[in-house]
This record gives C-alpha cells, structure tokens and sequence, in this order.
C-alpha cells in the first residue's frame, strides 16, 4: 500500500481540478500554434510526463503520433547527474515532421537540452517543448519551454506521474515531498 500521503507530502501544491484546467488551456494554445498544420508527433519522456502526455493528447485537435523516448538523468533520489543517456529511442523518423517534446519538468534542463540538440540531427520541420512543470531557480542550461503549465519553486515535488525513487508517480496531484522522505 502507498504510504500515508501525510507522512510523505508536505503540501499540495497543484490539486487534481487546477491540473486539468491548465492542461485544458495549453491544449488549446497547442491547437491554434499548428492550426496550419496537419500532424505532430507528440514525444513524451518516459516515464515522468506519461501522465501527461495522456491528458493533454485528449484535447489536442491534430492528427497525432504518439511516441515514447526513454532516458536516464536521475539514477535515483533527488539529485541531476548531468548524464543523458537514450534508453528507448523514437519508433518513427522525425525528418520534416513537426515534433512537440512532452515533459513532466524542466529542472537542471539538462534531459531536454541534450534530447533536443539529439533530435535536431534528425532534421524535423520544428521542434518545440510543452513541461508541465517549470523550476527555474534550479536551471543549469539555457533551455526554455515554448509552454509550461505552471512554474514552481525549488523544491522537490511528486505526483502526477513524477516520482522519488520510482514511488508516488499515481497520486493525482502534485505535492511537495517532505524533506524528512530524502534526509531520513
Ligand atoms: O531538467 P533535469 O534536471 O534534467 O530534470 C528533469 C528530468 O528528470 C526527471 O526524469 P528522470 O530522469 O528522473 O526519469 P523519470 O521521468 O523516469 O522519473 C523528469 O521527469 C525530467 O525528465
Ligand atoms: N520531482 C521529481 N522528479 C524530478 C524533480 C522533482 O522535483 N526534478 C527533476 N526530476
Ligand atoms: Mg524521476
């Protein structure tokens, strides 16, 4: 059983409602940028954005492909190695086509940075990034979301598909961990 989440969670800092609202309305400004167009692929980083991915491709009104990439940053706990390595790669090329990148967060911006300057090898028409979570007290690189659900401080959060340590990716919110979790 997950734990008790007040043993875990600090504060709720995004509730489930305030989720879906925002997502809703960079859906829709996802929708009016391509408006000319007719596809996307929609690239979602496992495993932290699957979560949403899955909601926001609900209200995108494209003709989409959904693709999965896989890396590794973070090993486990709360601290960035700076490493990126691909773990899964795109199942489709990308050559010509319009690719939004679909992350959870953007801390260090090391994972994007290094997946962008990746993809743009690979000569797609445009590549742009939706995160749902921007952190840019923590930020290392020089990497901007072309949108961002909300922006948040510099703490460590889970829920809502991101997790410590693999856990508490299911909890529909995104909440604050308590420091007490990772200091022990
Ligand atoms: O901006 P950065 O400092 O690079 O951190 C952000 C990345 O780190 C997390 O992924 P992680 O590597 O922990 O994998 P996960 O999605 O499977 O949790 C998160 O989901 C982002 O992809
Ligand atoms: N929570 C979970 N995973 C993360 C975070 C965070 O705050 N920052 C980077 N990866
Ligand atoms: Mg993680």
């Amino acid at each position: 059983m997950i734990s008790d989440t007040n043993e875990i969670i600090e504060k709720v800092l995004i509730d489930e409602d305030s989720l879906n609202v925002r997502i809703k309305k960079l859906a829709s400004q996802i929708n009016d940028h391509y408006k000319d167009e007719d596809t996307l692929i929609m690239v979602a980083i496992l495993k932290g954005s699957v979560m949403f991915m899955a909601e926001l491709a609900k209200h995108i009104k494209l003709d989409i492909n959904l693709e999965f990439m896989a890396v590794s940053s973070y090993d486990s706990g709360t601290i960035s190695s700076g490493n990126v390595k691909i773990l899964k790669d795109l199942d489709t090329d990308i050559k010509d086509k319009n690719v939004l990148l679909v992350e959870d967060i953007i801390d260090t911006g090391h994972t994007l940075l290094k997946l962008r300057n990746n993809l743009e090898k690979r000569d797609p028409k445009d590549i742009k990034i939706v995160t749902l979570l921007d952190k840019p007290e923590r930020r290392e690189v020089d990497i901007k979301p072309d949108w961002y659900g909300f922006k948040i401080p510099n703490e460590f959060v889970v829920g809502f598909g991101l997790d410590y340590d693999q856990k508490y990716r299911n909890l529909p919110y995104i909440g604050i961990l308590k420091r007490s979790v990772y200091e022990g």
